[in-house]
């Protein structure tokens, strides 16, 4: 059943925004970005930004350290097992995510997924917080389904899930998943103190609507993007005109 509906959710919701170099990091954090991610846009839903942009963006909050925290995407789970390159994280990165694209009818994708987890922790010496990826048009993805990548966030103790779209090209989450579904979702992460993070072509008009149910965390990079295009740049103005919104919809979004 979904919450009674009511034009202030009382949810404390947290504004994730993409950037993809470090040129996108200030108009980000000045827009009221409150988890800053990296990725991209250029290579999918989760493209990994190359080193350079890492070496970059390393050399930034070396310069400007940052209270909030850090994400970065890490591609699909197939892609990082064909090409098996060594991840060099920076340890000023909390949360990673990967994609489960074309896991659907793979047998070992969940052992395949632990172990990369485990690799890519030895190697950089850190115990990261992991957020599951969840494809809302998860058939065109050929990914799991996202109660089944719920259930194996859960198992194998994820900080969080994010449910996004793989496919970037006009659809938004919620032409692919129901509010009840994405409701029926999020109680169930919610009693299991798992949190969650809805992303997918966002738009602050899709925030009248998100605000009948009690995501943690809203993702954007396309709307905060000049144009709405997510290969174009970061506007500092289009994140805080979205994070107004949010604050409009979502009690408390700066209240600690
Ligand atoms: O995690 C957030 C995503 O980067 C959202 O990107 P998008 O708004 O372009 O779908």
């Amino acid at each position: 059943m979904l919450p009674e509906s009511s034009a202030l959710n009382r949810h404390r919701v947290q504004l994730l925004v993409s950037a993809r170099n470090r040129d996108e990091i200030e108009p980000a954090l000045l827009g009221g970005c409150e988890i800053l991610d990296f990725k991209d846009p250029f290579k999918g839903a989760l493209g990994m930004v190359d080193a350079e942009t890492v070496h970059s963006i390393s050399e930034y909050f070396q310069a400007h350290p940052i209270d909030i925290p850090v994400s970065m995407a890490l591609g699909e789970l197939t892609d990082r097992l064909a090409d098996r390159k060594t991840l060099l994280i920076p340890n000023f990165i909390t949360y990673l995510k990967m994609g489960l694209a074309q896991t659907q009818g793979m047998s070992h994708w969940y052992s395949e997924w632990q172990k990369l987890k485990q690799q890519i922790e030895a190697t950089n010496q850190t115990r990261f917080q992991w957020i599951a990826v969840a494809y809302a048009d998860w058939e065109q993805a050929a990914a799991i389904s996202p109660h089944d990548v719920l259930k194996a966030a859960l198992e194998s103790e994820c900080a969080g899930l994010l449910i996004d779209t793989f496919l970037k090209q006009g659809q938004t989450l919620l032409d692919h998943l129901a509010l009840d579904e994405l409701n029926s979702l999020i109680d169930e992460a919610h009693s299991h103190q798992l949190k969650i993070a809805l992303a997918g072509s966002l738009r602050q008009k899709d925030l009248a609507t998100l605000a009948n149910i009690s995501p943690d965390i809203i993702g954007i990079r396309s709307a905060a993007c000049r144009g709405s295009l997510r290969t174009d740049s970061i506007q500092e103005q289009l994140v805080q005109a979205f994070h107004r919104q949010l604050e409009q919809h979502f009690a408390q979004t700066n209240s600690g």
